[in-house]
């Protein structure tokens, strides 16, 4: 695990961006696994920029997201689907037919995991994985439990989650209670993660994560098992290093 401190929000994420057009740029057919949040979006920013430029070509990009909430469709404002349309794809020379995000308008959990489950497959798998990180230590929407879940499932948000995202949303009520996520398992078998964090705020958890013991009830815990995982921090969340 390599770990890099960067002094602010700003620097992460240009440093991010820097792994991730490395990789497009070492192979131009690459699978990206991405994430929401408010921790990426600088990192999009940058990637946006550098394409805009002519630096970096999305054209032969395949992507597979983490996470979508449960009953929202891709016109709400609050999906993960609207986000990464309006904070990246729109602005980038992607092709929309290479992007995947599980489909929180179907209903029945099975399908939409059985769905998903085969889109990764079909891909042949995730080149290099971003990840955000919850305060409680979930990645994706993988909330901590009592054993690891393997493959896209749907998951009941915990409290702590839907107070952390109620900011988006008109009220408490609005937020969603379950999403469709990703597995662990899944997310292991990226060949590369690329762990993103902000803020003082993640600095309790990043510390648990990275140096506690590997347990499910912090999620994230289990990325020191992984062979090739880069963290990218800012002091701010690197605090209690
Ligand atoms: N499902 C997402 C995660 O993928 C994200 O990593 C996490 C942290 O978000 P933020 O980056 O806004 O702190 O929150 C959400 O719940």
């Amino acid at each position: 695990m390599r770990i890099y401190k960067a002094k602010n929000y700003d620097e992460m994420s240009r440093q991010a961006a820097n792994v991730i057009s490395a990789q497009v740029i070492m192979k131009p057919n690459c699978v990206l696994g991405l994430a929401t949040g408010s921790s990426p979006l600088g990192t999009y920013k940058q990637l946006i920029d550098w394409n805009n430029k002519g630096d970096l070509d999305f054209s032969g990009v395949k992507t597979v997201n983490l996470d979508e909430y449960k009953g929202l469709t891709k016109e709400n404002d609050q999906s993960y689907y609207y986000f990464m349309y309006n904070n990246l794809f729109k602005h980038i020379n992607i092709d929309l037919k290479n992007t995947n995000i599980p489909d929180g308008t179907e209903p029945d959990s099975a399908i939409e995991c059985a769905r998903y489950n085969r889109v990764i497959d079909d891909i042949g798998g995730i080149d290099l994985q971003l990840l955000g990180i919850g305060h409680n230590g979930h990645i994706g929407f993988n909330e901590p439990d009592s054993e690891f879940a393997k493959m896209t499932h749907c998951v009941d948000l915990t409290e702590s989650t839907i107070e952390a995202n109620k900011r988006f949303f008109a009220s408490i009520d609005d937020v969603p209670r379950q999403a469709y996520t990703m597995g662990i398992k899944t997310i292991m078998q990226a060949k590369k993660i690329l762990l993103i964090a902000s803020g003082a705020d993640k600095a309790r958890i990043l510390r648990e994560a990275l140096c506690g013991p590997v347990t499910p009830q912090v999620p994230a815990s289990i990325l020191q098992l992984h062979n090739d995982v880069i963290v990218v921090a800012d002091e701010a969340a690197m605090a209690e290093f």
